[in-house]
C-alpha cells in the first residue's frame, strides 16, 4: 500500500572536510521523515551549502553513514547515483537555469531526461507553468527573466517530476519579501498535497515562523546544536491525504500567481 520507507534519509555520525581543511560538518546524526518540513538553517558558513550537497549527492561525506531511500548511499556504486538523484528535485542558490533554453524548456528537462513521452511533457510543463504564475513567460529565456521568474522556473524544474524530496538552497535569497513568502506558499502546496519532503536552507529567521508546522535543523559551525538533530522532531510522520491520478498536476493553481 505504502512503498515509502519509514524515513527518507539518516545520517550518523557524518563527517566532511574539503581535502586537508579541518571538518567543516562534523557528528551530524539526523533523520529526515517522509512528508515533513524541514528548515535548515545557521550563520553564514556554518555548514548549511555543504549538508545539502552531501543530501543532493554531489559531495561524499568523509566519514560516517548516510541512508536515503533505504538505501546506503556511502557504498552505492556511482552509476547508481542518477536513479537516486531523479528522486530529488534541487533548487540550487544560483538557480543554474540552462542559459540558453526557454522557461518551458528549462521545467521540462527532467521529463525529457527521463524519457517522458512529449505530448505528456507539454501537458506537464504547461500547467506547471500556469502553477507557479509563469503561463506568459513560457518562451522567455532566463536572461530576460527576474530573479522572481528565474527562481520560479528553477523551483517549477525541481519539482515537474514530483520528487519524493525537494532540497532547496536559500531559495528567497535573491527575491522581495513577498515573493519569499509566495514562493514558501509553494513548497508548501507541494509538501501538503503531494507529500513531499521538503528540506529548505535559509539564514532568514522570519522565513521559520511563517511554516508554523516546520521543524528546524540549526547548524553551529558545522554541528547541528541540537545533538539528537532536527529540534522539535515529530515522533513519526504527520499522515496527508494520498495525492490520486493528477496530483499537483491536476491541482490547478496553488496560489503561485496572486
Ligand atoms: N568546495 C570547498 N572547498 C573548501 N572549502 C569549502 C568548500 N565549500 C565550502 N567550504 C567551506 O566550508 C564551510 C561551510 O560552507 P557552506 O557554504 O557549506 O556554508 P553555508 O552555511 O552554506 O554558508 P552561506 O550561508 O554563506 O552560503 C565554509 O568555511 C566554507 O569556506
Amino acid at each position: 500500500m505504502n512503498d515509502r520507507p519509514a524515513e527518507i534519509v539518516k545520517f550518523d555520525n557524518v563527517g566532511l572536510r574539503y581535502g586537508t581543511d579541518p571538518e567543516v560538518l562534523t557528528d551530524l546524526s539526523f533523520t529526515l521523515f517522509p512528508g515533513s518540513f524541514y528548515f535548515l538553517t545557521g550563520a553564514s558558513g556554518a555548514g548549511k551549502t555543504s549538508l545539502l550537497k552531501l543530501l543532493y549527492l554531489s559531495q561524499r561525506p568523509s566519514r560516517g553513514s548516510i541512508r536515503m531511500f533505504g538505501k546506503d548511499m556511502i557504498t552505492l556504486p556511482r552509476g547508481r547515483l542518477p536513479d537516486f538523484r531523479r528522486r530529488m528535485g534541487v533548487v540550487f542558490q544560483n538557480f543554474r537555469l540552462v542559459p540558453h533554453l526557454s522557461a518551458f524548456d528549462n521545467v521540462a528537462l527532467p521529463l525529457r531526461l527521463a524519457g517522458t513521452d512529449e505530448a505528456k511533457v507539454r501537458r506537464s510543463v504547461t500547467d506547471m507553468l500556469e502553477w507557479v504564475g509563469l503561463s506568459h513567460r513560457m518562451h522567455a529565456i532566463p536572461e530576460t527573466m527576474s530573479g522572481g521568474e528565474q527562481q520560479r522556473t528553477a523551483i517549477a524544474r525541481a519539482v515537474i517530476a514530483r520528487p519524493q524530496i525537494l532540497i532547496a538552497d536559500e531559495p528567497t535569497g535573491n527575491v522581495d519579501p513577498e515573493m519569499a513568502l509566495k514562493l514558501l506558499r509553494l513548497f508548501e502546496a507541494l509538501n501538503h498535497r503531494v507529500g513531499t519532503t521538503v528540506i529548505v536552507a535559509t539564514h532568514d529567521v522570519h522565513l521559520l515562523k511563517k511554516v508554523p508546522e516546520s521543524l528546524i535543523m540549526r547548524l553551529n559551525k558545522g554541528r547541528l546544536s541540537d545533538p539528537t538533530g532536527a529540534l522539535r522532531y515529530p515522533p513519526a510522520p504527520k499522515s496527508r491525504p494520498s495525492v490520486a491520478g493528477g496530483g499537483m498536476m491536476g491541482a490547478g493553481t496553488m496560489g503561485a500567481g496572486k
